[in-house]
């Protein structure tokens, strides 16, 4: 599903690289924890798979493309296949629930008669049927973490891209964001999600990928967060 071979990217106008011959192979329906220090290169891994950026030299793939030669055009097509959840969680603050999941589908054209069937859909699946008319200003961290997680969902993408979902969320509700993760892999959905939360990371015991100073150190399936 993801493939990065010998990827080294050089930021404009950086001497070190922020990553460096990089070699990673996701399969589909894999659920991959990136881990490593803050600055080791875990977002540089997940911008160059939504070709936010461009690899300086090495080649990547993502669903069957080389997104070296992916046309301009082609990349909003890319990202329709990659659902992205992040720590801040990014809500429109003047929609409520349903329209913030609605509108992820309104901007890529989905007829209306589907919107109206999957938002409840995905909404339920969530475990947010009934808070459809709520702003995000009346829900709590771990609720509005689960209408990103929805908007991320609601058009069944290949892959989930997680920048530290759980990184503004208390443990008990970290497990619950984590169950719902986990559900969404259980679809088919290939998962990647960076993280500095230890428990959660030896709790799961799924593939890591440790990153340092941009080289990955370790690549370990049913993994836990430190070798130390
Ligand atoms: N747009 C940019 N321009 C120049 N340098 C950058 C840019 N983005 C990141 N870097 C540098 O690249 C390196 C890797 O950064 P990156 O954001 O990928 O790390 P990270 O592991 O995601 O960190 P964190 O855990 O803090 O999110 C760092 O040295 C950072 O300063």
């Amino acid at each position: 599903m993801i493939t990065f071979d010998d990827v080294t990217k050089i930021y404009d106008g950086q001497s070190k690289p922020a990553l460096r011959n990089v070699n990673v192979q996701i399969d589909k329906g894999e659920f991959v924890f990136l881990v490593g220090q803050s600055g080791s290169g875990k977002s540089t891994f997940m911008r160059l798979v939504l070709r936010e950026y461009r690899p300086t030299t090495g080649t990547i793939h993502v669903a069957g493309k080389d997104l070296g030669r992916l046309r301009s055009w082609k990349v909003p097509a890319l990202r329709r296949q990659i659902g992205t959840v992040f720590q801040d969680f990014r809500l429109l603050p003047g929609k409520n629930v349903h329209e913030n999941v609605a509108f992820a589908l309104q901007v890529i054209g989905k007829p209306n008669a589907e919107i109206k069937q999957l938002v409840p859909e995905t909404l339920e699946m969530v475990g947010l049927t009934g808070k459809g008319h709520r702003l995000p200003e009346e829900l709590s961290g771990g609720e509005q973490q689960r209408v990103a997680i929805a908007r991320a969902f609601v058009n069944r993408p290949q892959i989930l891209i997680a920048d530290e979902p759980t990184g503004n969320l208390d443990p008990t509700t970290s497990v619950g964001i984590m169950k719902l993760l986990d559900r969404i892999n259980k679809t088919g959905t290939t998962v990647i999600m960076a993280t500095h939360d230890s428990t959660i990371v030896d709790q799961m015991r799924r593939r890591v990928i440790e990153l340092d100073a941009g080289n990955v150190v370790r690549d370990q399936t049913k993994g836990v967060y430190g070798t130390a």
